[in-house]
């Protein structure tokens, strides 16, 4: 049988104490081995150590508001080994514990527990009251801020104001959530700005190590001015969320012979009619660029129609004024007899 040798002290440093180190399976000469009780003590010794280790290395994040996005996103990082507490408007004591986290319903007794990380999960349209009389006298001076809201100009804002000088700013966008990221993280985009962390090793290590998790989950890791984000998640998150509630407004309806295209579509207002619409408002009014994509939205829409028209006013010009004559006759006969009111469902025409 191989037995471990009795360490004195400690024989490697804890960071070196992996489950195959060398240092603890040599096996030792017969003089030297000892008896099982002394090994299942040395066994001890060893996990002792190791979760020593784990509990050194942990951070402890406050997760403030605790709903969907909240939870989502603190089972992770508990399964990373951090200690995890949380405070919210509304009482999630039990699923706060049901994950291993504790829940505080005082933000006063939640900051006197000194957290390293203080992890903002409200709703866009929350997070300004939350901080303005949030507690920051109760925190240690050196806490690290960070916030995972859909718009990041204004959160930017928000801490550059509200937070005392001395605490780190780390401002994040998982650009997934509940649903998109329910079976893995793995190649999602994680857009961060280390908007502004202290001049010490220990402050960047301690934002390198809340980084991690996303990294160690497969998160493609994007490094972006918060400026730059909004620029590129209005025309992209907000264009979707605005064409999956203008398609549910239309009423999408799955049919006997949906074609793959079409299925898209309808995942889609699936997914979007799933979030807030708290969420949506927020996409708008907090991200700066959002007002001039639904304008361009707009403007692409009517010139979609004008493309269309113009072919159809062709059409007409020939019948009139003679020359070949083809086919959409009821499209035709109903923008005409309605005075400009467009039925583009061609039921004249089977052409694919
Ligand atoms: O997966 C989900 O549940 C989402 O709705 C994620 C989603 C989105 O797809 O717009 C919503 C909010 C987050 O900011 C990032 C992404």
């Amino acid at each position: 049988m191989l037995l471990h040798f009795s360490p004195a002290k400690p024989l490697v440093s804890p960071p070196n104490l992996r489950r195959n180190s060398p240092v603890f399976l040599i096996s030792p000469p017969r003089s030297l081995r000892i008896r099982a009780i002394d090994a299942a003590q040395i066994f001890d010794y060893e996990t002792q150590l190791k979760s020593e280790y784990r509990k050194s290395s942990a951070l402890k994040i406050a997760v403030l508001g605790f709903g969907n996005f909240g939870q989502f996103l603190s089972k992770t990082l508990i399964r990373h080994g951090h200690d995890l507490i949380t405070h919210s408007r509304s009482d999630y004591s039990d699923a706060a514990s049901s994950i291993g986290a504790r829940f505080f319903d005082n933000p006063h007794d939640l900051c006197e527990q000194h957290p390293d990380v203080v992890l903002l999960c409200t709703s866009i349209l929350s997070t300004e009251s939350v901080l303005r009389s949030f507690p920051f006298q109760r925190l240690r001076r050196s806490t690290l801020f960070v916030d995972v809201l859909s718009v990041k100009e204004f959160p930017k804002a928000l801490f550059l104001k509200y937070l005392p000088k001395e605490f780190d700013i780390l401002c994040t966008h998982p650009m997934f959530g509940p649903e998109s990221g329910k079976h893995s993280w793995s190649g999602l985009p994680f857009v961060y700005d280390k908007v502004r962390i202290g001049d010490t090793a220990s402050r960047h290590e301690r934002c390198e190590k809340f980084l991690r998790v996303f990294e160690n989950e497969g998160c493609k890791m994007v490094e972006m001015s918060c400026e730059k984000h909004d620029y590129y998640a209005a025309g992209s998150q907000f264009v979707t969320h605005t064409m999956g509630r203008v398609l549910e407004k239309y009423g999408v309806e799955s049919s006997p012979i949906n074609t793959k295209g079409y299925e898209t579509l309808l995942d889609l207002v699936e997914n979007t009619s799933s979030d807030s619409f708290e969420l949506f408002y927020g996409l708008f009014m907090y991200n700066p660029n959002a007002l001039e994509e639904l304008e361009r939205l707009d403007m692409a829409f009517e010139s979609v129609k004008k493309e269309l028209f113009g072919r159809l006013h062709q059409q007409y010009r020939k019948q009139m004024f003679g020359g070949e004559v083809q086919s959409p006759k009821k499209t035709e006969q109903k923008l005409l007899n309605d005075g400009g009111v467009v039925s583009m469902k061609d039921t004249s025409s089977s052409s694919s």
